[in-house]
């Protein structure tokens, strides 16, 4: 009797274990299939931006930070940007003062960023950067073959008169977004030649750069220019992102 209850309680505990063994495989593999699916954060990640259409940001550069930002505009939105432009423009030449530029441009009115395709774009950026009130309104501009912006930075130099002052009107321009809203033949990158990268234009995609170091001073390296377009015609359109006038600055 207690033999056979012994070798009873032996053979169930041996199938206990063979049933423990076989719950950790079945639960393994069962884990092993989750990780392949979407257990990984980036593939996640990855799934949440494409479903929400929240475009991610590529890192191409550390000093100065660049990003790239693929897909940031639609087909329809950058349409909408070169049709609702293209008979406004004027020669650059005569639209800014300091950067030689030999393209076409025009700063959108107040009114103009007030059109909901303009707003929805306006929103996407606000997921990477903060748009304040007193940001600058975006440009549009137009390059034809041969035309070009030369190197050149985008803050405001706070040791002139001129740069202070736009500081305590807008805010330090801590970064910019340039968006590609067509595809260039030959030519057109966008060249930061101070870290040797150059941003090749694909319409939609957009490129994040900051002005400003972390900690707020102006960053020597964010020099960048437009390369010489060599076929075909160059769009982008450009939001200057404004730091947050607290007024604490103006005279
Ligand atoms: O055309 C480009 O790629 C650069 C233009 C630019 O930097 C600017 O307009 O401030
Ligand atoms: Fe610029």
């Amino acid at each position: 009797m207690s033999n056979n209850s012994n070798s009873n309680s032996n053979s169930s505990s041996s199938n206990n274990n063979r049933y423990k063994y076989k719950y950790k495989v079945v639960k393994l593999m069962y884990k092993m299939m989750m990780m392949l699916g979407n257990d990984d954060p980036e593939v996640v990640n990855k799934d949440k931006s494409s479903t929400d259409n929240i475009p991610k940001l590529i890192e191409v550069s550390q000093k100065p930070r660049i990003y790239r930002i693929p897909k940031f505009l639609t087909d329809e939105e950058c349409e909408h940007l070169i049709e609702t432009s293209k008979n406004k423009l004027k020669p650059c030449n005569e639209i800014s003062s300091g950067v030689h530029r030999s393209g076409w441009g025009l700063f959108m009115k107040e009114g103009e960023e007030d059109h909901p395709v303009t707003q929805n774009i306006f929103n996407r950026m606000k997921t990477f950067v903060n748009l304040t009130e007193s940001s600058e309104v975006m440009q549009v501009i137009r390059y034809n073959p041969g035309e070009e912006t030369s190197a050149h930075f985008d803050y405001f130099n706070p040791l002139t008169t001129n740069g202070a002052m736009k500081i305590g009107l807008y805010g330090q321009r801590i970064c910019t977004i340039l968006m590609y809203l067509a595809d260039v033949e030959e030519g057109g990158e966008t060249s930061f030649p101070e870290v040797n990268v150059k941003v090749k234009p694909i319409k939609g995609d957009a490129v994040l750069f900051y002005n400003c170091k972390p900690n707020g001073e102006v960053d020597p390296l964010s020099l960048h220019q437009g390369d010489p377009v060599i076929k075909g015609t160059k769009w982008i359109a450009i939001k200057l992102v404004n730091q947050k006038n607290t007024g604490s600055s103006a005279p």
